[in-house]
């Protein structure tokens, strides 16, 4: 159901990191089309042989991402394997990772920050629509085509990645590690995994991205208190102090899967939210007038 790719037709270039039993690298895919060879800019995303079992869910996530296209959605080329090796051939996305870019610490304006939530609820909206749970929905798989740039009033343009091997797949300390991106009913069965789970991680979303790429939980003191007392006790991430803001968020987090808000209610609450006031009254840095 995706695209198998020769082997020999990519090229390794510098490593990039690794994910959860991945190791990433930039790359090159050559490839013929209408009788002219190509050589494009990809990700290689390597699945550890030692996680052989996880294959089958790694190409399961790989092909839920390519049977559909979106323009917020990551495009996969498709998959190679070669000898005890598994990879995810998948667009290069110019700027890599959104928590990474946030915590480098460039200042985006808070239009910037709306454009991005846009942008990632139109594409949960797709993937509603389509009745398709993503199920790992975090800053860290919003990968940032385009920078943008304020003051030429260009938005910036994000892509959201593939869900990694299935939470099913995982151990019960990779859900913990995934508090308060993963919806408490996940935690408790992860057959609870439904489109309103993708809505709770939409709120914990939004809130790193309105927080700079900290982690919502960095203050919390995990050494005394394990993560799992933060949704016993009902436990909300600190409310931003723009009010509307922090309703959308807490909306999206309700601890009610069913009371959470349809996609094209949170597109609408977005588009509700109005900038300028907000930026105006909060702004840091000073608003061009
Ligand atoms: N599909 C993807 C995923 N990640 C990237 C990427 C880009 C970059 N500039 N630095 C990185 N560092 C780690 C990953 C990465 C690109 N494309």
């Amino acid at each position: 159901q995706f695209h198998t790719i020769k082997y020999e037709d990519l090229k390794w270039d510098e490593s990039l990191g690794q994910g959860s039993f991945t190791r990433i690298y930039k790359g090159y895919r050559t490839d013929i089309r209408d009788g002219e060879k190509h050589c494009t800019e990809v990700l290689l995303k390597e699945l550890d042989a030692c996680h052989k079992n996880c294959w089958e869910s790694f190409f399961e996530s790989a092909s839920l991402m390519s049977q559909i296209s979106h323009k917020h959605l990551l495009l996969v080329y498709g998959v190679s394997v070669h000898g005890e090796k598994n990879i995810m051939v998948q667009e290069f996305v110019k700027y890599g990772a959104l928590d990474l870019y946030l915590k480098r610490g460039k200042t985006v304006s808070v239009s910037w920050k709306l454009d991005v939530a846009k942008q990632l609820a139109s594409a949960l909206n797709f993937l509603e629509e389509k009745n398709i749970v993503h199920g790992n929905i975090c800053a860290k798989n919003l990968l940032l085509a385009r920078e943008g740039d304020s003051s030429q009033g260009i938005s910036p343009f994000i892509k959201l990645s593939d869900p990694g091997i299935s939470l099913a797949m995982l151990g019960k300390h990779v859900l913990l590690d995934r508090i308060p991106w993963v919806a408490p009913e996940v935690l408790i069965s992860s057959e609870n995994l439904t489109l309103e789970c993708d809505k709770w991680s939409f709120g914990a979303t939004v809130w790193e991205v309105f927080n700079n790429g900290n982690s919502p939980l960095k203050g919390y003191n995990l050494k005394e208190v394990p993560k799992r007392r933060f949704y016993e006790t009902f436990q909300r991430l600190p409310p931003s102090q723009w009010a509307e803001l922090a309703d959308l968020i807490n909306h999206c987090m309700d601890y009610q899967a069913d009371f959470r808000p349809s996609c094209r209610c949170i597109i609408r609450q977005l588009n509700s939210l109005i900038t300028s006031d907000y930026e105006i009254l909060h702004s840091t840095e000073p608003v061009a007038q």
